[in-house]
């Protein structure tokens, strides 16, 4: 069988150079050097086009978009600079096989790319069972969500290409999951995968933990220690919370993802490390940015290419799968209970601002307790059953809260608290007792918010803001009074 392949550049020379590196295959080559003529040419049918996408009348993307419409069984790959990547992926999502970084470094990659997108029918499936198996082995369930599975198809595109990737989502969505996926399925697979909470350490400890130090850099550094930086070379480093890193802590790792190079802490000599930057943050760096709290060079180094895990509230079709995934790992084998179809349908209504880690949590509490062989309404949670039935039954549209819900906070802070404390060390024990004692000030702390907010409501008149906060004036007084 001959394959037609459209090759679209402007430079001529890379038409050339596509004709004579496929002709031998006796592959059939037409080559277009700019839109106009790309139209031209799409009256003739192809299997693949390899399209530039800068071009001097129009862009890659919008022939992509034309090609797809016209020919849809026609294979392409996109041809990109460094600058471009973004559009790249932006072309896979539009359904592109892939993408090749100009200049070309290695010819047998290329061609290797080029039979594979001739040859998808059969590759796909390969490459999704590959991808089926990383997943299980990863942790990461989805179900039907349409979303998820393109979300999912361009992290494997980009797991191997090197790129920095910045994974963006509400607490709960399954960031670490996806980081995880992204290096399972990478090259890098057989090297470290190494992470750190920018969030959970001290501006000191993290910076020692990230780039090392030399003996007696400090009072008690009696060795050398290397830093995670060095730990993961050839490998990948995740950093969780980005937006929680401090500003120096920002400026540092900006320069090794400039230069490749960092400095232990105490260190003159620069060492060169090659290591694969993931990078998470449920915060709105755009406004961290305007505050001047995140760098915007650092940001945009690190999105080179940003993937958003959607909401659970947003991909409910899965919500059924996943329930049954988590029943299956807490349930004691051979009695794992079914859904009901009452039961799915709050599950359903219900907006959950934890995400999966929030619907994970509530099945391992319901198998805690529950040894029904049917999981009914009422074996939901409360606060969960009574929010899905409302919704539920009253057929409201789910509309997004304008205001944050309480639960939010909950769920963030279940979230923080979750990765802080697995951040942690307990080599030298834990105080138990100071911790507990702290809890207690921060629940005096939040009362305290609580209550001048509710009075900044009421403009300082005690009986509203009771009415408010649903208590009586003389408690309030009290708990004023009592808390400071
Ligand atoms: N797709 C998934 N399949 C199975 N389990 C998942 C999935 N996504 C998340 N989880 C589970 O939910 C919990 C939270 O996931 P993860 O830590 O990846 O979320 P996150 O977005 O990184 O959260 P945070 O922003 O709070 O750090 C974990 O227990 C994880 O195993």
């Amino acid at each position: 069988m001959t394959f037609r392949i459209l090759v679209v550049d402007d430079e001529i020379e890379i038409g050339e150079f596509f004709t004579f590196l496929l002709e031998p295959y006796h592959y059939k080559v037409t080559v277009a050097v700019n839109g106009a003529q790309a139209r031209e040419a799409f009256k003739e049918s192809y299997h693949l086009a390899i399209i530039d996408l800068k071009l001097p009348d129009t862009d890659g993307i919008t022939l992509l978009r034309e090609l797809k419409s016209l020919q849809p069984d026609c294979e392409s790959i996109i041809m990109t600079g460094y600058s471009t990547v973004k559009s790249a992926v932006e072309a896979i999502q539009l359904g592109a096989f892939d993408y090749i970084e100009k200049p070309f470094s290695d010819l047998s990659e290329l061609e290797s790319v080029i039979s594979q997108a001739l040859n998808r029918s059969t590759v796909k499936n390969e490459t999704f069972e590959q991808g089926n198996q990383v997943l299980a082995s990863v942790g990461l369930v989805t179900g039907p969500s349409e979303e998820m599975r393109r979300l999912l198809l361009v992290a494997e595109k980009l797991a191997k290409k090197d790129v920095t990737i910045l994974i963006r989502g509400e607490t709960g969505t399954g960031k670490d999951v996806l980081a995880h996926f992204i290096h399972a399925i990478s090259s890098r697979a057989d090297k470290p995968f190494l992470a750190v909470n920018c969030g959970a350490l001290p501006e000191n400890l993290l910076e020692s933990e990230l780039f090392g130090y030399e003996k007696g850099a400090f009072t008690g550094a009696s060795n050398q220690k290397k830093g995670i930086f060095e730990l993961a070379h050839r490998g990948t480093l995740f950093l969780d919370e980005i937006g929680d890193a401090s500003n120096s802590i920002q400026v540092k790792l900006l320069r090794v993802l400039e230069t490749g190079e960092l400095l232990r802490l105490g260190g003159q000599k620069p060492i060169h490390v090659d290591v694969r930057i993931l990078a998470a943050t449920n915060a709105n760096l755009e406004e961290l940015m305007r505050l001047k709290r995140f760098r915007e060079d650092l940001f945009y180094r690190l999105e080179v290419v940003t993937l958003t895990l959607p909401p659970l509230r947003d991909r409910k079709e899965d919500i059924l799968f996943l329930t049954e995934h988590f029943m299956v790992r807490h349930f004691p084998p051979g009695r794992v209970p079914s859904l009901s179809t009452e039961a799915l349908n709050i599950l359903k209504s219900y907006n959950w601002p934890g995400n999966i880690r929030e619907l994970a949590n509530m099945i391992a509490k319901i198998a805690a307790v529950c040894d029904s062989t049917v999981i009914l309404p009422e074996h939901l949670p409360l606060n969960i059953s009574k929010k899905g039935l409302i919704s539920g039954t009253e057929r409201q549209p789910q509309i997004e809260p304008q205001v944050k819900p309480v639960e939010n906070l909950f769920a963030e802070m279940e979230g923080k608290l979750t990765n802080f404390i697995e951040a942690m060390n307990f080599d030298s024990g834990f105080d138990l007792p100071w911790f507990l004692e702290n809890f207690k000030q921060m629940e005096i702390t939040a009362t305290q918010l609580i209550i001048e907010r509710s009075l900044k409501e009421a403009k300082g008149h005690y009986p509203t803001a009771a009415e408010i906060l649903k208590t009586t004036p003389r408690a309030l007084r009290y708990l004023k009074k009592e808390k400071h």
